[in-house]
């Protein structure tokens, strides 16, 4: 199509990129399908539909959450698909567990090269099923427990970054020293790579971390969004005709930790046929749970009587593999830094919270080295992060798509359309949290969670297909959180950002992000 365009183009536009033609026609397809498809397709579903207009330009998330407000909670747009943005909490309830067999599949977010596509995030159907259920071993309390040791020297180091911070009276980038916390933690669980770089420059493994999914803002965000509509010509352009520029994984970082992954992984092979103890981290943990997988395959007669899905041997490729490690870096990097960062900021706010959260920490854990067991009895500090979660859920949109044709009360959902979970609609509707803006960790006490319902708290989803590092990533902000706040005190002041008083501003791209880096003071414990 691009190359007959080319043909069509006087010869003075002959030596016009090929990407700048592809944009070209992709904008002209996206405003003739914008016209053609807006169409009033969702009121013969009994489903209110409303357009994006002006609101397409904006910030998603805002204005999912302004058209539920203004219209109804659960509306229908048609942008390119048929999809209902809801917070209707019982229609959740049947999305994502009653009938989930229905709507496993999210929509197609990611267009990469990259082994990145095989994560499980990425997955539909059987492979979903199929991968999912081979990795779920590995997120287990067993394993986790094995893991502990690894963050937790993170932990210490983050601290003594810190530490030095506070000596100095230097402002902490805060989010900047987060990411290279959680790169740590990835890097030594995930990919059994060391890193040192809490603090310092970022090495190369956290520097590709920060760039392999790519956050797009200005001219590129748009252009995004009008993919996001369009996957299979973004798929067209950048399977077939190559084009970078548009694959959602840089291609150097992917191509960086594609290298380590194979790597690491034919040393361990290697080392196991010689016998030698392997290291007790997540990649093993995978590796080993591939192993397990292909030797069931190996041993498997597909002409056995009565096979039935259960009974189908779940194994994974190696490119699978690779895959599933890289997806812990998407998954579980900026989510869990920018809630680190986040939190801080809030306690930093809150200077009575934060006191609260030191107390309960003084009076749980008993020694230099918390236990598995002392972390979870730190109820406050839980409660601490779930009312962040609330408040800034870093994936603040999911989806799903339906399989069939869905009949739910007096609506009807048409297969393949999709549905939007709009989680700040929910999460801030002061029917399910009263004065929604406030921090007020207290929401998440025992009592208080007891007499809500589950579906109004969703950061890490729910159902089969909810998040699958949520444990670990409760670990990580726990472990972080103890050790931090043990010896620093986290201050807002007329030097930090935001100052005291100043609103924090966060827009989404892809996940929440804030409007400039948060930078806070942070004071040693002892010397108060
Ligand atoms: C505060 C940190 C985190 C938040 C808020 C978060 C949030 C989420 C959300 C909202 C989903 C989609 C759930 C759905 O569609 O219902 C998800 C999926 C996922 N998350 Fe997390 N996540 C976090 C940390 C992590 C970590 C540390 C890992 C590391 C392993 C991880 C791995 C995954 C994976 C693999 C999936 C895909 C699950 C599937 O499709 O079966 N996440 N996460």
């Amino acid at each position: 199509m691009v190359n007959l365009l080319q043909s069509w183009l006087p010869c003075c536009m002959s030596s016009v990129p090929s990407y700048l033609l592809s944009l070209l026609l992709l904008l002209v397809t996206y405003f003739l399908y914008s016209y053609l498809t807006n169409r009033k397709s969702w009121e013969s579903y009994g489903v209110e539909q409303v357009s994006l207009g002006k609101l397409a330009l904006t910030d998603f998330r805002q204005a999912v959450v302004q058209l539920i407000e203004s219209h109804g909670d659960t509306i229908g747009i048609h942008r390119g698909r048929m999809t209902l943005l809801t917070r209707d909490l019982d229609l959740l309830k049947h999305v994502l567990v009653k009938d989930f067999n229905n709507f496993v599949n999210r929509l197609p977010i990611m267009t990469t090269t990259s082994a990145l596509e095989t994560g499980v995030f990425f997955l539909n159907d059987y492979d979903w099923k199929r991968v999912r259920h081979v990795i779920t071993p590995s997120f287990t309390t067993t394993k986790l427990k094995q893991v502990a040791s690894n963050i937790e020297e993170s932990a210490r180091k983050l601290t003594n970054v810190l530490e030095e911070y506070a000596k100095k009276g230097d402002l902490v980038p805060i989010k900047y020293i987060a990411g290279q916390f959680t790169s740590e933690v990835i890097a030594r669980s995930a990919f059994g790579f060391k890193t040192d770089c809490i603090g310092k420059e970022d090495d190369e493994f956290t520097g590709h971390a920060k760039k392999m999914l790519r956050i797009r803002g200005g001219v590129m965000s748009v252009v995004m969004r009008i993919m996001f509509q369009f996957k299979w010509i973004q798929n067209f352009l950048v399977k077939k005709v190559g084009i970078t520029l548009l694959d959602q994984a840089d291609p150097d970082s992917d191509r960086y930790f594609d290298t380590i992954l194979r790597r690491t992984v034919a040393e361990r092979q290697e080392l196991s046929s010689l016998g030698k103890l392997m290291p007790n981290d997540l990649l093993q943990s995978l590796i080993s749970a591939k192993e397990e997988g292909d030797r069931e395959a190996a041993s498997f007669s597909e002409h056995a009587d009565g096979v039935t899905w259960e009974k189908l041997p779940k194994t994974m490729s190696e490119r699978e593999l690779i895959g599933q490690s890289m997806l812990i870096i998407f998954a579980g990097f900026e989510t869990t830094a920018t809630t680190l960062q986040l939190a801080l900021y809030l306690l930093a706010q809150h200077p009575d919270i934060q006191e609260k959260v030191y107390q309960e920490i003084l009076e749980t854990v008993q020694s230099d080295t918390p236990t598995y067991e002392e972390l979870g009895h730190l109820k406050y500090m839980e409660q601490v992060i779930n009312e962040t979660l609330r408040l800034y859920p870093p994936a603040p949109i999911s989806s799903r798509v339906a399989a069939d044709t869905y009949h739910y009360k007096n609506i009807v959902i048409p297969k393949g359309a999709s549905i939007i979970i709009a989680k700040d609609a929910i999460m801030r509707d002061p029917k399910n949290f009263p004065e929604p803006s406030k921090f007020d960790p207290e929401r998440f006490s025992e009592e208080n969670k007891s007499s809500r319902d589950l579906m109004t708290f969703l950061p890490f989803g729910h159902g089969p297909r909810q998040c699958i590092g949520m444990r670990l990533a409760y670990l990580e902000l726990k472990l972080g959180l103890v050790h931090v706040l043990r010896k620093i005190k986290f201050v807002l002041s007329e030097r930090t950002h935001p100052k005291v008083g100043e609103e924090l501003k966060t827009r989404f791209q892809g996940i929440i992000i804030t409007d400039k880096p948060i930078q806070l003071e942070v004071h040693l414990r002892q010397a108060n």
